[in-house]
């Protein structure tokens, strides 16, 4: 049900998240625990938030689903599952409850029905769970972007929908690589090396179209994934990642400090080996350091065979 956050291609911040799963879920297991004992002892229940017509937003775990669906990166249909799952659950367990209280009778298959809810409910949450421990590792920690590995799935991915739509696809990539980076480092302390990545980052995430992916590749090195691009639209967009980032100063202790990259796009074809292509991109990006960096460098496929 979960896949990844790679469909959304965005960091979310899902460090808590499994925390915070884990004690929702443990606060429905005390809910469950006293319906249960409720309905076992037949009798009816103290608390009437329980049989409430809305209840399900009473409870510790309705409120934190509430919370976490307002944030536009969890409104996926998994999400929004769990959350009317949650409500039958909710919504059953009234219907048990006040049967029992008001004629004392015990109804064996709504029971059945609310267990069997629970139990859907459970494996919901628990690939819920599932989904934020893996989300974990397909970030970087230092820039939250992509990290190298969910960069290769990506591209992996596009290359199946190239093949797959035949003649109308077109996919490109693109390799920057922060100039004169190591004299950041020498002059400044590893550790604002390390912020100026983050910025960079940042610039970065912030310039590209909604549907393209960048991720940190390497050491201070990064790759653009641009579905639906030709070489041109992709040089116009890296253009201006470009152009954005050499006028956007990285300001330490009231000194501006001017970052530049310089880049290498290439397209992505069906019958591309992937490493084949990036090791394109690459040549690309060579040719725009020898050429003076700060600059845009495009290889066709064509151009390099
Ligand atoms: N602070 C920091 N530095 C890193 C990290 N990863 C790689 N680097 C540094 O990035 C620098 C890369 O240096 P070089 O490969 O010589 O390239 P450059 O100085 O950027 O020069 P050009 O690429 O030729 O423009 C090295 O000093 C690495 O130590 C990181 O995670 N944090």
């Amino acid at each position: 049900m979960f896949t990844s956050l790679l469909e959304r291609r965005d960091q979310a911040d899902v460090e808590q998240l499994s925390d915070e799963i884990k004690s929702a879920l443990a606060d429905h297991h005390r809910w469950m625990h006293k319906v249960s004992l409720a309905i076992a002892a037949r009798r009816p229940m103290k608390d009437r938030s329980f049989i409430a017509t809305d209840a399900h937003q009473y409870c510790y775990f309705g409120q934190w689903l509430r919370t976490l669906l307002a944030d536009e990166r969890f409104q996926t249909r998994a999400f929004e599952k769990i959350d009317q799952l949650h409500k039958e659950l909710h919504d059953t367990a009234r219907v048990l409850l006040l049967s029992l209280e008001q004629t004392q009778q015990f109804d064996e298959a709504q029971y059945d029905t609310f267990l069997k809810i629970q139990h859907t409910f459970f494996n919901c949450v628990l690939s819920m769970l599932e989904f934020s421990v893996i989300s974990k590792y397909q970030f970087d920690p230092t820039t939250k972007l992509l990290n190298r590995r969910s960069a290769n799935m990506l591209l992996a991915h596009e290359k199946v929908r190239l093949q797959q739509r035949a003649n109308h696809a077109s996919c490109c990539i693109a390799l920057g690589d922060i100039d004169k980076f190591k004299a950041v480092n020498d002059t400044h302390g590893h550790d604002l090396g390390d912020l100026v990545l983050e910025h960079v980052a940042c610039i970065f995430k912030a310039t590209i179209r909604k549907h393209d992916s960048v991720a940190r590749f390497g050491g201070e090195e990064f790759l653009f994934i641009m579905p639906g691009l030709d070489l041109t639209g992709t040089e116009k967009v890296i253009e201006r990642v470009r152009e954005e980032l050499a006028s956007t100063p990285y300001i330490h202790k009231g000194q501006a400090l001017t970052i530049t990259a310089s880049f290498g796009v290439t397209q992505l074809t069906p019958d591309d080996d992937i490493k084949d292509a990036v090791k394109r991109a690459d040549i690309a990006l060579y040719t725009a350091k020898d050429e003076g960096r700060n600059r845009t460098v495009c290889l066709s496929a064509t151009e390099a065979h």
